[in-house]
């Protein structure tokens, strides 16, 4: 089975051909299943349903039924092309469960390689415009609160959404008020950037700072800190440290000040008043080491997080910058791979990376599909079969036309998910979030508190307490708190990305780990999905020739499985014509041939025309027992002839389900197969629980229903199961690599057939889980433990200093190991 979509079989094909031919011209993607295109689209009538509620706003997401049996010829390759072809922007709000409307940004995701994602510019929504704009200077997460206390306040602005990573802005707002909003944004020191859609490229890089200003610094620090052991005169140790204070902490405190202005304390605040306060005391050497020390963590900390931050941006680099395009007059040019156009033929030689999504014309090679699929397994390619930019070419030398421009290919549209995810905040974000929001003011009030009412009670000198608030404040930044989390996540993402793994949001990563069922359908899924016919019975006068004839000539006209078996099987005879053609959802397929009704189908759709002879009930029960799928050709009125077809058990599945009962999930096998083979196939594979006779409404009832339980999972492929895939709290799709809209509606996209994948993101949720709390508990214990320290007269200012930003980097870099995983 070649797999893909057969139009030019369908009835009235043209019609529909023509017309998604228009929807893949619009997205530039033409979809072709890979090798195991399971169940193609006979399931017409859910797939239908469910392709107008993601293709098109005017249906309601009730329209999943199947009361369509009668839309007969102008039939599934139609659907299955709108499906395809359909428009991603649709797709990808459906099931943003965050509210979170990120489809605006559209193909805007990096066209080469480039550190920080590209803005969307301004797009109209309900509320009015949607802006983003990038702010470089956004390094403090406590900078957010500034920004939301300044914005939020005016009546122009309707919501704002912050991504710290990517450190951009999103701000819905009144047409007419952008320039008011950058102007406020500008007033507290930022300088926002807005993509000005007409010049592409912006410079997002931060500019350079120059270093010689912290080496005199730190010079001078040490200086003034050797003239205090030194015991020289106060004058030169003072000297000394304004020069250190002055020439690295200007920054500091024209930060520092716009936020205290503002109503506001970042860290820049504290650290100004803290250092002023040293300053005022006659500490001198101190204030010059604190500020030294936190310039330089503040540096640190910010190429940390750049290193998240281009993790991303990283899988991006896999594609190579040029590519071997064959030119009008037949010769070979190397050109820039962004510049490539759709249609264009490439030439690839063994060993280089692809560089854009496309299908190969001439040649046969085997591609390490990796870094896509995270399987390093090579894959043999012959003509016609597809290509993806970013994989590696192993042994030979083919030519690709391209089917999808750089900034379309799939690698692109993974990057840009796992971007967009990272907006999407997760729970403990949020939480933490609003811990911030409480602690520092709390720390603070400790403070004032320290500093004042001890020496009022005569406990010490005012001099000694002022000190210890002083150091107070520097503790009271929940800078290490607040990064740690989207650090974590992000590196989680990443590291799930890299695997094969497209995780639509940090919901899902960090659900995961609580997944209590996980219900999966059976063919293509748990099967291979190319079942083989195994035996073929007649009855009623009709010779095995008539009935193969008759029945591959249905089948031919579909692209479920199991028809497909039965096509193959009887390849060698002549196919007679179908009229009124029409699959029947859950059943089978139906057709007029030389005038009289003909219905293949299981045993069902037998019985919902006539009583079935209860001896071939019984064969068909014997046959099924062994795990085979059971058909009968019939004319309405008795049987004509039995076909079983027996599909194979994908040897990772077994494993997959051995590894996710470790993990404790429970798993249920929903089918539209009848319940005996279900049984069947389910033994083989060790699934708790098995259900036949599934039609799609029934499987969402089912996940329904676990769900209510605990969370619960769906694994399908994206397409007919869409309305369990929705029911479910994370809707998995298989085999995403090659379908635009798996990528983009599924919950989980598992790029390729491996249902190990599963278990994979569940421990990956796990071990996010527990690196999140380390660096949550990490970052209050160091804060605790220097609390007390002051307060016992044992913490200095420089030492608060570490355990602030200290805190900050120890959180990242413990978040930045699950990169390496
Ligand atoms: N086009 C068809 N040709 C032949 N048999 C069909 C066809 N469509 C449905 N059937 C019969 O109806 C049964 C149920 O079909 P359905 O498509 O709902 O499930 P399935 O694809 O077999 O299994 P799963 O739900 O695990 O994907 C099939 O097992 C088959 O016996
Ligand atoms: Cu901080």
């Amino acid at each position: 089975m070649s797999g893909g979509v057969k139009n030019s079989k369908t009835p009235a094909g043209d019609e529909a051909a023509s017309c998604c031919e228009t929807f893949n011209l619009g997205t530039g993607l033409r979809v072709k299943n890979t090798g195991e295109s399971h169940k193609a689209n006979d399931h017409a009538h859910d797939q239908k349903a469910h392709n107008h509620n993601k293709c098109s706003d005017d249906h309601s997401h009730e329209g999943h039924n199947h009361d369509a049996h009668s839309h007969g010829g102008e039939g599934h390759s139609h659907d299955e092309h709108n499906h395809k072809g359909c428009n991603h922007d649709h797709a990808a709000q459906e099931h943003s469960h965050e509210g979170h409307d990120h489809g605006h940004e559209g193909d805007c995701c990096s066209a080469a390689p480039e550190q920080l994602s590209s803005l969307g510019g301004s797009q109209v929504v309900a509320g009015g415009l949607r802006t983003e704009i990038r702010i470089m200077q956004m390094d403090c997460p406590v900078e957010e609160n500034l920004i939301k206390k300044k914005l939020g306040g005016m009546s122009s602005v309707k919501e704002l959404d912050f991504n710290l990573m990517q450190r951009v802005l999103t701000v819905t707002h009144t047409p007419d008020s952008l320039e008011a909003i950058m102007a406020a944004i500008r007033s507290l020191g930022f300088e926002p950037e807005v993509s000005d859609n007409t010049s592409g490229k912006k410079n997002t890089q931060e500019k350079k700072k120059p270093w010689w200003p912290l080496a005199l610094a730190g010079v001078a620090a040490l200086a003034a800190e050797v003239m205090h052991w030194a015991d020289m005169p106060d004058w030169l140790e003072a000297g000394l440290a304004l020069i250190a204070v002055l020439s690295c902490g200007l920054t500091t405190y024209q930060k520092g000040w716009i936020s205290i202005r503002n109503g506001n304390l970042n860290i820049n605040a504290l650290m100004s008043i803290a250092v002023t306060g040293a300053l005022v005391l006659g500490q001198w050497p101190e204030a010059a080491m604190v500020m030294v020390l936190f310039t330089i963590a503040e540096l640190i900390e910010a190429k940390s997080l750049d290193r998240a931050r281009n993790a991303i941006g990283s899988l991006m680099n896999l594609t190579p910058e040029t590519a071997m395009v064959q030119q009008a007059d037949g010769t070979w040019q190397e050109v820039d791979a962004s510049s490539v156009q759709p249609g264009s033929i490439v030439r690839v030689k063994p060993g280089e990376r692809i560089g854009l999504d496309g299908e190969i014309v001439k040649g046969q090679t085997t591609i390490n599909q990796a870094p896509i699929t995270g399987e390093s397994m090579p894959v043999d390619k012959i003509a016609g079969d597809t290509v993806f930019a970013g994989t590696i070419n192993q042994s030979g030398s083919f030519e690709y036309k391209v089917t999808a421009a750089a900034n379309n290919t799939t690698l692109a549209r993974i990057i840009h998910a796992v971007e967009q995810a990272q907006g999407a905040k997760a729970a403990t974000q949020r939480f933490v979030d609003r811990f911030s929001q409480i602690y520092t003011p709390v720390v603070m009030g400790i403070a004032v508190a320290v500093a004042v009412l001890p020496p009022l009670f005569g406990a010490g000198t005012w001099q000694e307490w002022i000190y210890k608030a002083l150091v107070m404040l520097v503790i009271a930044c929940p800078c290490a708190l607040v990064i740690s989390t989207p650090v974590t996540i992000v590196s989680g993402l990443t590291a799930a990305a890299r695997k094969g793994i497209l995780i639509k949001g940090g919901v899902y990563l960090e659900q995961g780990r609580k997944l209590k069922a996980l219900a999966l359908d059976k063919t293509g899924t748990i099967t291979h999905g190319k079942p083989v016919q195994t035996d073929v019975m007649v009855f009623n006068g009709w010779s095995e020739r008539e009935v193969r004839t008759t029945a591959a000539s249905l089948a031919s006209y579909s692209d479920h499985p199991v028809s497909l078996a039965i096509v193959n099987a009887s390849a060698d005879l002549k196919k007679q014509d179908v009229d009124s053609f029409e699959a029947i959802v859950g059943r089978g397929v139906h057709g007029v041939i030389t005038g009289k009704d003909f219905y293949l189908g299981n045993l069902r759709l037998t019985e919902e025309h006539f009583n079935c002879p209860s001896e071939i009930k019984a064969t068909v029960q014997r046959l099924e027992s062994q795990g085979k799928t059971v058909i009968l050709l019939n004319d309405g009125k008795q049987v004509l002839g039995l076909f079983a077809v027996a599909d194979t058990v994908k040897n990772s599945s077994r494993e997959a389900i051995e590894q996710l009962h470790e993990l404790g999930v429970k798993t249920i096998m929903l089918t539209g197969d009848n319940p005996h083979t279900a049984k069947a196939i389910a033994s083989q594979v060790g699934i708790d629980e098995a259900r036949g006779n599934q039609l799609p409404e029934d499987k969402h009832r089912a996940v329904e229903e676990h769900s209510r339980i605990g969370i619960t999972g769906m694994v399908g492929d994206g397409i007919n199961d869409a309305p369990a895939l929705a029911a479910a709290d994370i809707g998995f799709a298989m085999g995403a690599m090659g379908t635009d809209t798996a990528i983009e509606t599924a919950d989980v996209a598992l790029m390729d057939d491996d249902l190990r994948k599963i278990p994979a993101f569940v421990k990956l949720s796990r071990q996010t889980y527990s690196l999140l709390v380390q660096n949550i508990s990490l970052a209050l214990g160091i804060k605790a433990v220097f609390l007390v320290l002051t307060l016992m007269g044992m913490g200095t200012m420089w030492m608060a200093v570490f355990a602030d930003v200290g805190a900050s980097l120890l959180v990242v870099a413990n978040g930045l190991r699950l990169l390496r995983k």
